[in-house]
């Protein structure tokens, strides 16, 4: 299964990005991280929509959609991986997972998605939020292989 991660900001060198790859290099699906951002100042709801725009062009046809939000669903690792291998299972080839920037998603996106997943209720900086993706994938991954690397 290949996973495509479309994210709002350009990732500069440091501890955040080193998590990120720290992870997504470990991974068994392959993993594309297509950064983008919009050049203007905006408005927040229209900056949204432009930003919805980038994302959903950068999410490859016929792939199941998870929007990265905190009002979503705070799945357990179990379940998150459950989802993933289910999807895996049924035919699924593409998984793709958006992460707004400083405003959030745009309602467009939020719509669309097959699941709105959350990592608890708290917000977090969306650079944050790659590395902490990259390492829930790296473990759903490691509970549909029933490697010890997951304990419950
Ligand atoms: C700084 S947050 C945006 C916060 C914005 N005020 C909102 O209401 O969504 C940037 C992005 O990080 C991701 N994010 C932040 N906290 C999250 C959480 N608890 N669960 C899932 N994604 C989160 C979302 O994709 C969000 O669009």
């Amino acid at each position: 299964m290949r996973v495509t991660i479309a994210a709002i900001g350009k990732a500069k060198p440091g501890i955040l990005r080193d998590l990120y790859r720290h992870y997504a290099e470990r991974s068994r699906w392959p993993v594309v991280l297509k950064e983008m951002e919009v050049k203007a100042k905006l408005p927040a709801p229209e900056m949204m929509a432009r930003e919805a725009a980038l994302l959903l062009e950068a999410v490859p046809s016929g792939a199941r959609l998870v929007a990265l939000d905190e009002r979503g669903r705070d799945l357990s690792s179990a379940d998150l991986a459950a989802t993933l291998g289910g999807w895996r299972d049924g035919g699924t080839g593409d998984i793709a997972f958006v992460i707004g920037g400083a405003d959030g998603l745009d309602e467009n996106v939020r719509r669309q998605a097959d699941l709105l997943l959350a990592f608890g209720r708290a917000t977090w900086p969306h650079m944050m939020v790659r590395g902490m993706l990259a390492e829930q994938l790296y473990r759903a991954q490691q509970i549909l292989a029933g490697h010890p690397y997951h304990r419950e």
